[in-house]
C-alpha cells in the first residue's frame, strides 16, 4: 500500500458514537499527522478506548466519518498496530513468546502456515523490544513488563505505520515503565503513536500532542500547554484554558486513580 505522506494518519469528522441509546462520543473532530506522539487523556468512562476502537474499525460511527491513511479504518487495518489494555490479555495463554508475536502477522497472512518472512519479521520485532532471546519462552511465565513488550512486538510484527496503545504502562514498576516509554520514543522516529494513559507525566516527558477526551475531544500541541505539578508531586496538571473539553464544564485532565492505573 503506497502512502502519501501529506495525507493525515487519522482524520475524524463530526463523529458521534453510542453503544446503545446513550451517546459516548459526540461530534469528534481530530486530525493526527504523521510523526505525532499523542497521549489520549481523560476521566474513566470518557470514551478513550471507544475512540481507539473506532480508529481500528472495530466499531462504526453512528454519524460522521473516520479516515486512516486516507482510507476506511478496515482498509487501513494492516497499517495499524494495536496494543490492548493488559487487563484484556489472558496471561495464562498457553503459547510461546514467538507464537504470540507471530499473531501480529495474521492480518498480512491469513491462510496457511507462517512463512519464513513472517518468522523473520517476528524475530526482528522481538529484537526491537530487547527480547531477542525470548522466542521459545512461555508467555505466561513472563513478568508484566516483559509481557507488555511482547505485545508491542506483536503489534510491530505487522510492520505498522501507526501504533495505538491502551494504557501500556499500567501495572508496571517505574523502571519498566521508563524503559517502555523510551522504547516508544525510539519507535516514534518511524511510527505515529497514539496511546491512552492516565499518567500525565507521560504527556510532559514524551508526547508531542495531547488529546483530551470526555464525550467530546480536543487535540493540543504540547507547546500550547503549561504543565504544573500538583501538591502531591505525583501528578501533573495541564493548563489549557482554551480546551473545549474543559470549558464544557468537565475537567478532562482530572486524574482518576484506580487500582490498575499507572502512577
Ligand atoms: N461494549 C460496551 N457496551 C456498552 N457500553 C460500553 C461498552 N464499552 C464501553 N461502554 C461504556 O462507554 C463509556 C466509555 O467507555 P470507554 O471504555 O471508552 O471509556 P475510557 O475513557 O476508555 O474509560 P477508562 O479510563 O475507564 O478505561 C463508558 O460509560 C462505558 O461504560
Amino acid at each position: 500500500m503506497n502512502m502519501d505522506k501529506t495525507v493525515p494518519v487519522i482524520e475524524i469528522h463530526d463523529v458521534c458514537f453510542a453503544y446503545d441509546s446513550e451517546e459516548v462520543l459526540h461530534n469528534i473532530n481530530l486530525r493526527v499527522q504523521a510523526g505525532v506522539f499523542a497521549v489520549v487523556v481523560g476521566p474513566n468512562g470518557g470514551g478513550k478506548t471507544t475512540l481507539l476502537r473506532l480508529i481500528l474499525g472495530l466499531l462504526t460511527p453512528r454519524f460522521g466519518s473516520i479516515a486512516v491513511f486516507g482510507r476506511s479504518p478496515a482498509a487501513a487495518r494492516r497499517l495499524v498496530g494495536y496494543v490492548p489494555q493488559a487487563l484484556h490479555v489472558d496471561a495464562q495463554f498457553p503459547a510461546t513468546v514467538l507464537d504470540v508475536v507471530l499473531m501480529g502477522r495474521v492480518e498480512r497472512h491469513r491462510f496457511g502456515p507462517y512463512r519464513r518472512a513472517d518468522r523473520e519479521a517476528a524475530q526482528a520485532a522481538l529484537a526491537h523490544v530487547g527480547l531477542d532471546s525470548y522466542g521459545g519462552r512461555s508467555f505466561s511465565a513472563l513478568s508484566g513488563g516483559e509481557r507488555q513488550r511482547v505485545l508491542i512486538a506483536q503489534a510491530l510484527a505487522s510492520e505498522p505505520a501507526l501504533l495505538l496503545l491502551d494504557e501500556p504502562g499500567a501495572n508496571l514498576d517505574p523502571e519498566s515503565r521508563h524503559r517502555l516509554y523510551s522504547l516508544l520514543r525510539d519507535l516514534n522516529h518511524r511510527l505515529t503513536i497514539v496511546l491512552v494513559s492516565h499518567n500525565l507525566k507521560i504527556v510532559e516527558a514524551y508526547a508531542s500532542h495531547v488529546i483530551c477526551v470526555n464525550r467530546t475531544a480536543a487535540m493540543h500541541c504540547l507547546d500550547e500547554l503549561q504543565t504544573s505539578a500538583l501538591a502531591d508531586g505525583e501528578w501533573l496538571r495541564l493548563e489549557h484554558e482554551a480546551c473545549p473539553v474543559d470549558s464544557a464544564g468537565v475537567s478532562c485532565l482530572t486524574p482518576h486513580l484506580g487500582e490498575h492505573r499507572e502512577s
